[in-house]
């Protein structure tokens, strides 16, 4: 005979199967509450007990949102608003650190939803995080949308795989190599300066946005050295899927690609391999470098006792001539203010580290899974360290050899410390001695302070400056 649930009609509310059902339903609102309560609840709680025995304090865990909604509106706060041109721009930039660590001490617990996070410009942590060569601490899962930028490059690689791409880019990048791309340098930096000579158009002053400027000549060079064309050509690489292998392939000229290439067969990368770390040298490299010049301009403009005597230096170094690869080492002055501009504007502003496994920091039991954020312009600017004028542009800092530079890394620290340090230094150094050599700087009454942090630290509204033609007398 037909059932009446196969025959269309519905079962009686108090049919067996009906009272199933019910129980299975309510058994899985029973196992999702529980595990609701312990992930949202219970374990923040825990987290939380955990540290303060250990000294270790933050604001108070929010139910479901953490702490993120106070993040978002003192970010919101802090980019709102211009400061006085002063270098004492941690309130702005990071508002959540200069707030609780004023509270709390150099270490803060805090939450993003219900994911514990430590921030910390603790010197001896912050070293002993970036030096662990155990595979306990890694670099947190690259979030989807950097890894369309960067594309499965070394920022994001772990383990073997990194391994072997680190091997291979540290020996493209190395200092003999770098030397090898300064006429190429040189020659993109002229081009780009005959442009502001041409907006000049004859007048005794101008002013330009250089941080536009400087955007696209980095870009220009980063695109010339790893995929040997322009920064037009070089971009369809990483906007053109279809074409990415064939363009690649084309970019074969590129000193830096045929670099990447090795006769060993297990030192040898794919296209799409090397088609992924072009992406990351572009993104990696174009705006972190032409962040650290749009500082050094501004702090330039500003200190024009530091600017005439880097002027002097380049005069003597290179005479009237273009810079070249010998000189790199002989701009000394140069050298101590790009130096003293990365403590004071650290174009990457906070390193991100995760425990996989738990571990001992110094006295500090830490569990897995706890997401460290790494500050380095606190650090960068800390009195305890620097002294009272941590807050001053003063490069004499870097001219003598220091002690172990620990608490200075704009570049990051142990393995995963950057790959193209070399390549940065070399592009900044050569494009300051070209500019000075040319101009003379004067901060625009249109500039307003107000660096925040995008990607990497820049200046919101740009970094508008009077130039002028510098004739050399001697
Ligand atoms: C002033 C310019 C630059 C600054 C301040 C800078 C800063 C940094 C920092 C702090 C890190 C470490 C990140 C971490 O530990 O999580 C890093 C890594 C890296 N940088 Fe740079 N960088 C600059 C220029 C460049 C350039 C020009 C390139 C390449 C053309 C580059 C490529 C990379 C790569 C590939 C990594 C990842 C290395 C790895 O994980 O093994 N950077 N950079």
């Amino acid at each position: 005979m037909e059932s009446l649930a196969s025959s269309g009609y519905p079962l009686p509310i108090n049919s067996p199967a009906m009272q199933i059902l019910a129980a299975v339903l309510l058994l899985l609102v029973l196992i999702y509450l529980v595990k609701f309560i312990y992930a949202v609840i219970w374990l923040p709680r825990k987290i939380e007990s955990h540290f303060k025995k250990q000294g270790i304090k933050g604001p108070p865990y929010r139910l479901i949102y953490g702490n993120s909604q106070e993040i978002g509106q003192l970010l919101k706060d802090a980019a709102s608003k211009s400061i006085r041109f002063s270098h004492d721009i941690l309130q702005r930039v990071a508002p959540h650190y200069y707030k609780w660590s004023a509270m709390y001490g150099k270490t803060v617990l805090f939450w993003f939803g219900s994911k514990p996070r430590l921030i910390s410009a603790d010197p001896a942590m912050i070293k002993e995080l970036m030096v662990n060569h155990s595979g306990s601490v890694i670099k947190d899962a690259f979030n989807p949308l950097s890894k369309l930028l960067f594309g499965q490059g070394l920022v994001g690689l772990e383990g073997d795989k990194w391994s072997v791409h680190r091997k291979i880019s540290s020996q493209a990048f190395n200092m003999e190599r770098v030397k090898g791309w300064v006429p190429e340098i040189v020659a993109t930096t002229l081009n780009e300066l005959n442009k502001w000579e041409a907006q000049r158009g004859g007048r005794d002053e101008f002013e330009i946005d250089v941080h536009k400027a400087l955007q696209n000549l980095f870009a220009d060079i980063i695109c010339k050295a790893a995929f040997g064309s322009s920064f037009e050509e070089g971009k369809r690489v990483y906007e053109l899927q279809d074409q990415q292998a064939v363009l690649a392939l084309q970019a074969d000229r590129s000193i830096f690609l045929s670099s990447l290439s090795s006769d060993r067969e297990e030192d040898r990368l794919s296209v799409e391999e090397v088609i992924d770390e072009c992406k990351t040298f572009y993104f990696a490299g174009k705006e972190t470098t032409a962040n650290l010049m749009s500082w050094t301009l501004l702090l330039l403009a500003k200190h024009p006792d530091w600017q005439n005597r880097a002027r002097e230096e380049v005069f003597r170094v290179c005479k009237n001539q273009l810079p070249n690869s010998e000189n790199l080492t002989e701009l000394k002055t140069v050298t101590s203010i790009l130096q003293e501009t990365l403590r004071l504007y650290p174009p990457v502003v906070m390193l991100l580290r995760k425990t996989a496994k738990n571990i001992k920091l110094g006295k500090l039991d830490i569990p897995a899974n706890i997401e460290f954020h790494l500050p380095i312009l606190a650090v960068h600017h800390d009195p305890e360290i620097w002294g009272d004028d941590a807050n001053e542009f003063n490069p004499l800092r870097f001219s003598e050899r220091r002690k172990p530079l620990v608490p200075y890394f704009p570049f990051g620290l142990g393995p995963r410390s950057c790959v193209g340090q070399n390549l940065a230094m070399a592009e900044a150094k050569i494009v300051l001695a070209m500019i000075v050599q040319r101009f003379s700087l004067a901060i625009s009454p249109s500039y307003t302070h107000t660096p925040i942090r995008t990607w990497t630290m820049e200046p919101q509204y740009g970094a508008q400056i009077i130039l002028s033609r510098v004739v050399n007398s001697s």
